[in-house]
């Protein structure tokens, strides 16, 4: 038998002792700094030439460590690894498969500064984040490992005289999971650990910049248990591998998290049956959002204010739930605004290493240059409140930027940023706000701060978003807690950390037997 699933505790960082054993973790991980990490391929370390660098996003003369890079030639040998490894697996119990997670949950949960100080080092995020985005791959793991176990013995159906009936779940194949830098510990545990427990086996292709996070999870789980051939891990730049991985005859489920544009690529390619394939593919895109927070007339100020501060410049909104609009009742907006300018005037920004400092820089140049563009762009759009200073001279570093009295249609209103700018758009009435909120493509995450069960209940089946939070912020899903996913052009839904996530990884096969 195995515990209620409850969701891992957040570090107290207010605590001197945990401050103290957070710094050790920082010097652990600094001893390893420049090492190497191999492929795994059939539970064999293999090394190749060309390497994958990690580097420190607030020190990008820091190299974090390097993983070797696969091509299409250790591709072909991770699937021929996955596909021999794959009977096998598929009929081990699932309790044993759910039990190795339980196991590398318990490795994590005793590594866990370890594991969060690397993502602190590799993506920049703050302590904070960065223990909370550990602790949720934790929950992955705790989360899916006991829904394997009820999904075990299959769902009962109805039978007829003289007959018995059976709906039991199957395992699917080879998957290839592929998720993004940004949630570079828990999207990509949870994206690997929901097809391994459901009896699948596995190409972890981690992102570019955060490879060596995925190296230590790949350990873990082998030292959990995961038998060879199981969990393969590849590495590598998406232009040299990224096709090759999505279009080979061996993928039955892709699990992608990522951009709208390599979601829209992966699923275009998935859908073409290639030479030898015998089955469809299955992909779930988790994908890009842009994201509100509506101000209702009635709010409560200061919570409206905490709110769309938080979700906008958490991890440097660099979150797909990023709160990057707010979209305020007239009545409000000017309290809103002012209150919101003084919040985030008082943010720190800087190296990440230091607790003090509340936000980071964004991942690497290809973002700081996206973002500051888009600073350009918002100077013609909105009124420049704060922000607009940069400097990529040491590490990526970009101060939160807030635009006021922005028009619904503009392109900082509409299109998604993924780092710290945020626009303020003012609403004749509450309705107006809502239709504004509906006015992307996107439709992930979304946030109503009001006080009217009227307007709550307009917001429950008229704001067209995956996750809708009501008086909190719209970032900061827990697994088991808030399942997650959008909808529209933000994914296919496939709601991480929720009682149906499994199903996506199975295959349900009905059996009729005669009496
Ligand atoms: N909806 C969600 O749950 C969710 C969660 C996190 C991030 N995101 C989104 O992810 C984006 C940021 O992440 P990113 O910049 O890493 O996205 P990205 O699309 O550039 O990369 C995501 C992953 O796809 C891989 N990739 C890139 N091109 C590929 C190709 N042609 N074939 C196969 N794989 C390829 C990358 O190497 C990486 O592993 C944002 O849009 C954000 O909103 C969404
Ligand atoms: N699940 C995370 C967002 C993941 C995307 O970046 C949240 O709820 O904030």
């Amino acid at each position: 038998m195995y515990t209620a699933y409850k969701h891992e505790p957040f570090t107290d960082f207010t605590k001197e002792e945990n401050q103290k054993e957070f710094l050790e973790a920082l010097a652990v991980v600094k001893k390893d700094i420049g090492k190497e990490y191999p492929l795994i391929i059939d539970g064999k370390e293999v090394t190749t030439k060309d390497k994958l660098v990690s580097i420190n996003p607030c020190n990008i003369s820091e190299e974090i460590g390097s993983v070797s890079k696969a091509s299409p030639k250790e591709i072909d040998k991770a699937f021929e690894a996955a596909k021999k490894a794959f009977p096998k697996w598929s009929q081990t119990n699932p309790v044993a498969r759910a039990e190795v997670l339980f196991r590398a949950a318990a490795i994590m949960r005793r590594r866990k500064h370890e594991l969060s100080a690397t993502v602190v080092k590799e993506a920049g995020k703050p302590w904070v984040e960065a223990d909370i985005e550990v602790a949720e791959g934790i929950d992955f793991l705790e989360y899916y490992g006991r829904q394997m176990i009820e999904l075990k013995d299959g769902k009962v159906i109805e039978s007829r005289d003289g007959e018995s009936n059976q709906y039991i779940y199957t395992s699917a194949g080879v998957a290839v999971t592929i998720p993004p830098w940004n949630f570079s510990a828990a999207i990509m545990m949870g994206t690997t650990a929901a097809p391994l427990v459901a009896g699948n086996t596995v190409l972890l292709k981690p992102a570019e910049p955060t490879p060596i996070i995925a190296a230590k999870f790949v350990d873990i789980m082998r030292e959990a248990g995961v038998p060879d051939g199981v969990l393969n891990f590849v590495p590598g730049e998406p232009h040299e591998i990224g096709d090759h991985l999505v279009d080979h005859k061996d993928t039955s489920i892709i699990t992608f998290t990522g951009s709208k544009a390599t979601g829209l690529r992966i699923l275009e390619r998935a859908s073409k049956v290639q030479e030898g394939q015998q089955h469809l593919k299955r992909v779930l895109a988790e994908m890009g959002g842009k994201d509100t927070v509506v101000v209702d007339k009635d709010a409560n100020v200061e919570t409206a204010v905490n709110a769309i501060v938080t979700a906008a410049f958490n991890f440097s909104g660099q979150k797909c739930s990023a709160g990057s609009r707010a979209v305020i009742h007239k009545d409000l907006y000017d309290e809103v605004e002012k209150r919101v300018v003084e919040e985030t005037e008082k943010l720190t920004l800087g190296d990440t290493e230091d607790n003090n400092n509340y936000l980071g820089p964004v991942i690497n140049q290809k973002a700081y240059d996206k973002v500051t563009s888009y600073i350009k762009i918002g100077k013609k759009e909105g009124k420049l409140l704060t922000g607009d200073e940069s400097d990529d001279s040491k590490g990526y570093f970009i101060k939160p930027t807030i635009f006021g009295s922005v028009d619904a249609e503009a392109r900082i209103m509409k299109e998604e940023i993924f780092g710290p700018v945020l626009a303020l758009c003012k609403a004749k009435s509450y309705e107006e706000s809502i239709d504004i909120a509906n006015n992307t493509e996107y439709g992930l995450t979304g946030a109503v701060i009001s006080n009217n069960v009227d307007h709550l209940e307009y917001a429950k089946k008229n704001f067209h978003v995956g996750n809708l939070y009501f008086n909190r912020n719209c970032t900061g899903a827990i697994v088991g807690y808030h399942p997650f996913g959008g909808f529209k052009l933000s994914g296919t839904d496939s709601k991480a950390g929720g009682p149906d996530y499994l199903l996506q990884y199975l295959l349900p096969k009905s059996i009729s037997q005669m009496l």
